[in-house]
């Protein structure tokens, strides 16, 4: 992580939340080192659990700090809303598999009274980055983005969850999990996933991790020039 601040500072920081290392490396390749002192990028482990609980005890000890919460990282594409290489920028994160099988179907969270699925993303924030990455001629879709537990192996699976969440362009495993922390500390948040694999039947050997990486790191190096 690069050093996080600690004053009372008006410029604007931003704290970038992936799964894995490779993803965090990614981020900061993309980031100049001018830029990264406006940055502070952790993986914050596989699933909405971990990250969750990651995000939540960092931003508990760094009040104040941080304007915007992102969860970024690779991430599985719809096909035909996002190939593989492709950005997507959640304009929604939803909880896909939070909820309760039955035999008639699924029933979300929401269905059972429980609370909700869906955390909307910062709207004033997502124009923003999709400004910076059209300035640098990337192109990027605003959709719904999934989080998931057990990423989707099937059509069955991805037929459902796309009745589920109409419109969904990708799938993680994090988003929810980061924007419930961010939430709960008053913060906005959005998510970006580059895509490494089509969301359908399990073909890891399909999985374009290089690319998708190299996609991440392009999004950040759009997103280094931001104002503070
Ligand atoms: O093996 C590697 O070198 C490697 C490098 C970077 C990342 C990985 C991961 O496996 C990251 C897991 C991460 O990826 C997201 N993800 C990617 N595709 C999907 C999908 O189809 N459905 C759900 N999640 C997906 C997810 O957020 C995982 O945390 C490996």
């Amino acid at each position: 992580m690069s050093q996080l601040l600690t004053s009372d500072s008006m410029e604007t920081r931003i704290l970038v939340v992936t799964a894995v290392e490779a993803e965090r490396e990614a981020v900061l390749r993309g980031l100049s080192a001018a830029s990264t002192a406006r940055f502070d990028v952790i993986a914050g482990g596989v699933g909405p659990a971990a990250v969750a609980a990651r995000t939540a005890t960092l931003l508990a000890s760094s009040k104040g700090t941080y304007n915007l919460v992102v969860s970024a990282g690779i991430g599985g594409g719809f096909p035909g809303r996002a190939g593989i290489g492709e950005l997507v920028l959640a304009d929604v994160m939803v909880s896909a598999d939070l909820g309760a099988e039955t035999p008639d179907g699924f029933l979300s969270v929401d269905e059972l009274g429980f609370g909700s699925s869906r955390i909307s993303s910062d709207m004033e924030w997502n124009q923003r980055l999709l400004a910076q990455l059209s300035n640098a001629a990337l192109t990027c879709t605003l959709a719904p983005i999934l989080t998931v537990s057990s990423a989707t192996g099937t059509a069955a699976t991805a037929k459902l969850r796309e009745r589920l969440v109409p419109g969904a362009a990708a799938e993680g495993m994090e988003g929810f999990g980061v924007a419930i922390a961010a939430a709960q500390h008053g913060l906005a948040a959005t998510e970006l996933r580059a895509i490494s694999n089509a969301v359908g039947p399990r073909d890891r050997s399909a999985w374009r991790i290089g690319e998708a990486l190299k996609a991440l790191e392009n999004a950040f190096g759009a997103f280094a020039s931001i104002t503070p």
